[in-house]
């Protein structure tokens, strides 16, 4: 099982000195867990499932603004008092909330609106414009190939599942697609990343645990080329300790990445879990403080109903969400699409 697949130059010895290389190769047939998906999957479709893990978010948000427009027949400023009240309580943030609700009361005012019942659909065009209101837009940057995607974030968020998940779709787009487990910090990162490279059925490059991860990242670049992969997928470490330790460990992996694959089409993905609230948005902004993030995974919006917290992160960092992670499941990880999202909320 061991291999040492390449030659390597004196530089790129010291990056690798020590250390394993190990190449797990997969079994080709999925598991029981990834049938039991597509079942799942096909019952529900893509806008049930968001609909379905946004649950407990809609009953936070549109509920409640329902409840508020039964309880007022005019618009007044109470009103605006009770909805602001409602976005905070769901996570959108003090910042993000206050610009939505002076956005919302210029509409009604240019519009000349009186009902109550004439704010919902104000309120949910308000959010869709929100969540499109950022540079970049919501597409991975993956083509053209061979493209690299980093994946960046603390611990327990959800890296190694969307890094799973996302394996086996590209994979099931019939893409070539390969792992890194740069997480070195912990055993268990990389041993739960070969589990995922097992389910989605794609190769892992990994070394043993406290390793140099840009070591890790090294050889899966090598072998990524030398394989024709069209995608390579790296999990990162994901200490926070302090910004400094932070950018020094994130620049070297990404000086790795500028030199050894100039010509890849990156994406630096960062994952944040939405049931953190408002935590989210702060580690979002170390992160984008760190390093040049492109795009962000919101991960568990199904367990909360902070899911308000996607406009936060959408509106404070402008940095646009390119993935919403919906459940645990191999395929409850979507592209966000911002109209789907809103309407996911606020169904007719
Ligand atoms: N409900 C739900 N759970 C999720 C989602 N994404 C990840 N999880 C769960 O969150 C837990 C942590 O996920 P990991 O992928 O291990 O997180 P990580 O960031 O890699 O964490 P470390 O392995 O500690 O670095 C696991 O139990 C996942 O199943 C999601 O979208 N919804």
């Amino acid at each position: 099982m061991f291999n040492k697949l390449f030659k390597k130059s004196k530089n790129e010895e010291e990056l690798t000195n020590n250390q394993e290389e190990v190449i797990t190769k997969k079994e080709s047939e999925d598991t029981n867990d990834i049938s039991d998906d597509n079942i799942e999957q096909s019952k529900t479709g893509f806008f049930g499932r968001l609909k379905e893990g946004l649950e407990k978010t809609r009953r936070g948000i549109s509920d409640k603004v329902d409840d508020i427009i039964k309880s007022y027949q005019k618009i007044d400023e109470e009103l605006f008092e009770d909805l602001e009240e409602v976005l905070i309580m769901a996570d959108v943030g003090l910042e993000t909330t206050e610009r939505i609700i002076e956005d919302v009361k210029d509409k009604v005012k240019e519009r000349k609106l009186t009902e109550a019942s004439e704010i919902k659909s104000i309120l949910k065009e308000e959010l869709k414009e929100i969540l499109e209101d950022v540079e970049g837009k919501s597409k991975l940057n993956i083509n053209p190939s061979p493209a690299i995607i980093l994946v960046v974030g603390v611990n327990g968020v959800g890296k190694t599942t969307t890094i799973g998940k996302l394996a086996y779709r590209f994979r099931e787009e019939g893409k070539k697609v390969l792992l890194s487990a740069g997480d070195t910090f912990r055993a268990a990162a990389i041993e739960q990343l070969s589990e995922w490279a097992n389910r989605a059925n794609v190769d892992i490059i990994s070394h043993s645990e406290g390793s140099d991860p840009a070591a890790v990242i090294f050889d899966g670049i090598q072998a990524a080329k030398a394989r024709n992969m069209d995608i390579l997928i790296c999990d990162t470490a994901g200490r926070l300790h302090n910004k400094k330790n932070l950018m020094n460990e994130l620049n070297k992996i990404f000086r790795i990445v500028g030199r050894e694959y100039p010509n890849a089409t990156k994406e630096v993905l960062l994952v944040v879990d939405a049931t953190t609230g408002q935590n989210a948005v702060m580690q979002a902004k170390v992160f984008k403080e760190a390093c040049n993030i492109t795009g962000i995974a919101l991960t568990k919006l199904d367990g909360t109903a902070k899911g308000g917290v996607i406009f936060a992160v959408q509106s404070e960092l402008n940095v646009p969400v390119k993935l919403v992670g919906v459940g645990e499941g191999i395929n409850d990880l979507q592209d966000f699409d911002p109209e789907n999202f809103v309407d996911a909320i606020f169904p007719e």
